[in-house]
């Protein structure tokens, strides 16, 4: 707006090589340079603005994003844009939208639960976008139960097909995204019946529109739920309802990697564990956790640049006041959350790996990890979204009044993120999936099974049950061997309680429910302690760049010493620290914000976002903040007119009538 930067002393004070934290940020230098360049061609492409969208109706809205979607796709065919730069350009388009779910979980499902031929036959189709898809499990009556899912698809030998139906209201399917107005497909999950026999839930391919004039096609009832949470924000998409009266599809149109039923009718089952039907939603966790990280230091960023910005009380001698940045309060919430983006990003990038590596495996029908990479995308898709759309509140409450205007962009990325808890498996369900996968653990301890992976760290019971911390100074906390040990000995005693108080109950599954609120406790502690571990061996990589390192160190650090404040009751009731040694992690994480105050800005700057990205005055990069939201103000459609419309009707006659009243 002046050309001035109104960040650059902030920048200036930074101790460390900001482009070499932005590709370690981005992962590799290449992931860097796709990022970099896609940001900057959709923020300068008027064809993706988005500064309007809390101020549409719904139907201007979703008009608006079916343009976008539209016009994305041109960009991409144009531009002949790689697969890894197209998803680039919808995340950078930052608005919510049918293509979301076609190639999040459409494609993927058809991937990973369809045979060569079923891939053959239908990838090809939606990689054109020549038929569009959604994913169709969840119903009105059941979403976290899906073994209790009512839609029917029953095998007619008579003709080989599969009878899909709605027998009840409760089975109709309620919330797929691209659903309610746009898919012409959808993998829908029904109760497979064969010769009366219910063999449970599986996948099939459904046609749901017609490919000529978009009309539902016979025996199927199609729309949208209705308006969601948050003006303008995920309203943006087609979440629907579907009701099938006795639709058939043919026989191959089942996805039969898992199991299949042949022509006479016959059910059989492959070696495949059957959990691989949920194969979709184990990749759409691991996805929710990189996400995560995105939305969470998209709030960071915004909430850092503007606190450093914002002024208020501590004026010397008529000088300027303090920067709220300098407030240890500010940096006690704001700190913790700027390295919980940095060890989401970095536990993201992990579960990535280890989601192929178990996707590599299954390939040679080695099945042995998945339990694990569920308990992982489960627990972690349940912390880091908790988290994050806690931080992202919290970050609106940083940034004070101002936070709470749609031009802050909180209030929209709040309402699009919060969702995220429960989408994708509620989050408190999830971490009971990851309560049984420990008590399993904590159960085959002593039959010489080594733990592995994640839970390895329980082949050390016998030490983990008795350690005592020997943190004596601040200083102590920095050791990442007393980090990992409070951490461990912390998840390991808090699973070991919870197995232990489950033997005092006959009836296992009901002591489950009984301690279903500690179990869920453990099951956090445990992902906590992932997290953490990652983190940490992340700092054991190569790091290049000046400073680099020590500011993750310190972030790391940062990360874990919060957890520690945090979760403290845990941490003293188990006896794994002492009241004295968490008054010193508390010391010591003090002296960490002072060591990160200086880099603050520089370490926001390093997620590298656009300010179209952004989509934020308080967070805009030049930090220009007060005449950026003046200008705005007087851009509102309330301001089109000096005196509004209704004053005529609803205004004057009040005066007029307060006049009379006041004369009497
Ligand atoms: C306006 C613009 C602003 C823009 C801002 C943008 C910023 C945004 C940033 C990010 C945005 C991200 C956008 C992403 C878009 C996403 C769109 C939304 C997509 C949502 C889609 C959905 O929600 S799809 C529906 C998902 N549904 C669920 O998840 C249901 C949850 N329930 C279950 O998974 C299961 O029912 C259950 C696991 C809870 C229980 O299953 P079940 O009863 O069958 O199992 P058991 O408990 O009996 O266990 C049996 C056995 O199986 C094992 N197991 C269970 N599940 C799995 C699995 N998935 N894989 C492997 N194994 C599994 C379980 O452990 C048991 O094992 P045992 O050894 O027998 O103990
Ligand atoms: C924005 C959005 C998009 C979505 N997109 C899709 C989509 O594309 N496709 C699709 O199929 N679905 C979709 N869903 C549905 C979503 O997956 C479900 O809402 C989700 O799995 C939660 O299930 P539920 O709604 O049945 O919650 P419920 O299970 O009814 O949860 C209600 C409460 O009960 C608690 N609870 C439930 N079971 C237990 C238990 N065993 N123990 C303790 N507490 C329990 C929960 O913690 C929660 O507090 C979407 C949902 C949203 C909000």
């Amino acid at each position: 707006m002046d050309g001035i930067d109104h960040l650059a002393d902030e920048r200036n004070k930074a101790q460390f090589d900001v482009d070499a934290m932005k590709i370690v940020w981005a992962g590799s230098r290449h992931a860097f340079e796709v990022s970099d360049r896609i940001s900057k061609l959709v923020a300068a492409d008027p064809g993706f603005r988005k500064d309007n969208r809390p101020m549409l109706g719904r139907n201007e809205l979703f008009k608006n994003t079916l343009r976008k979607a539209a016009y994305a796709w041109k960009r991409i065919i144009e531009l002949h844009l790689s697969e890894e730069e197209a998803a680039k350009l919808r995340f950078y388009v930052d608005e919510p939208a049918y293509t979301d779910l076609h190639w999040g979980m459409f494609v993927p499902a058809i991937k990973g639960q369809g045979t060569e031929e079923q891939q053959q036959k239908w990838l090809p189709l939606a990689y054109k976008m020549q038929i569009i898809g959604c994913y169709g499990q969840t119903e009105l009556g059941h979403g976290s139960n899906v073994q209790g899912l009512e839609t029917t698809a029953t095998f007619d030998p008579q003709t080989d097909e599969f009878v899909i139906h709605s027998p009840t209201l409760t089975s109709s399917k309620w919330w797929p995204g691209g659903l309610g107005k746009v898919s012409t497909h959808g993998v829908i999950y029904a109760r497979l019946i064969t010769d009366g026999r219910d063999h449970g839930v599986h996948g099939f391919i459904v046609q749901l529109r017609s490919l000529e004039d978009h009309s539902p096609l016979p025996g199927i009832t199609v729309g949208d739920i209705g308006m969601k949470f948050g003006n303008g924000a995920y309203n943006t998409m087609d979440n629907g309802v579907l009701r099938f009266d006795h639709v058939r599809i043919p026989r191959d149109q089942m996805l039969m990697r898992v199991s299949q039923v042949t022509r006479e009718g016959k059910y059989m089952q492959s070696d495949v564990p059957r959990q691989l039907v949920y194969g979709t939603m184990v990749y759409v966790r691991q996805t929710i956790v990189a996400d995560a990280s995105c939305a969470l230091s998209r709030a960071v960023c915004i909430a850092t640049r503007y606190s450093a910005v914002r002024r208020q009380f501590g004026s010397q001698d008529g000088g300027p006041e303090s920067q709220v940045i300098d407030y240890k309060t500010q940096q006690n919430r704001l700190f913790p959350l700027l390295a919980s983006a940095y060890a989401f990003r970095f536990v993201g990038e992990w579960l990535k790996w280890l989601y192929t590596d178990v996707t590599q495996r299954l390939q040679t029908n080695d099945f042995s990890t998945l339990p694990e990479a569920h308990a992982c995308t489960a627990g972690l898709k349940s912390v880091t979204t908790t988290a994050t759309a806690d931080g992202i509140e919290e970050c609106r409450k940083l940034c004070g009044g101002h936070g709470y205007l749609c031009t802050s962009g909180l209030p929209e990325l709040f309402a699009v993120y919060v969702p995220a808890c429960t989408y994708e498996g509620d989050n408190i369900v999830l971490l009971l999936q990851v309560a049984r996968f420990l008590m399993k653990t904590v159960s085959q301890l002593g039959s010489g099974k080594k733990p592995v992976g994640t839970t390895s760290y329980m082949g050390q019971i016998e030490h983990l049950m008795q350690c005592r911390s020997n943190v004596q100074r601040a200083e102590d906390w920095l050791k990442p061997s007393a980090i990992l040990e409070a951490f461990e000995s912390r998840a390991a005693r808090m699973s070991v309680a919870c197995a232990q108080n489950l033997t005092k109950f006959t009836n296992p599954e009901e002591g489950f429910a009984e301690l279903s609120a500690d179990l869920v406790e453990a099951a956090v502690a445990h992902c906590q302690l992932i997290i953490v571990s990652k983190f940490i061996e992340k700092l054991l990589q190569d790091i290049p760049g000046k400073g680099v390192r020590e500011q993750l160190e310190a972030l790391c650090n940062i990360y874990a010493l919060f957890l520690l404040h945090k979760h403290q009751g845990d941490f003293l009731s188990t006896g794994c620290i002492t009241a004295k040694q968490a008054s010193l992690a508390n010391d010591q994480l003090r002296s960490l914000y002072s060591q990160v105050r200086p880099n603050a800005i520089a370490l926001v700057d390093a997620f590298n976002y656009t300010d179209h990205f952004l989509g934020s005055i308080l967070g805009c990069y030049d930090g220009n903040v007060y005449p950026k939201l003046y200008e705005a103000a007087w851009k509102d459609p309330l301001n089109d007119s000096v005196v509004p419309e209704g004053y005529h009707e609803y205004i004057r006659p009040l005066l007029k009538q307060n006049l009379r009243t006041a004369r009497l």
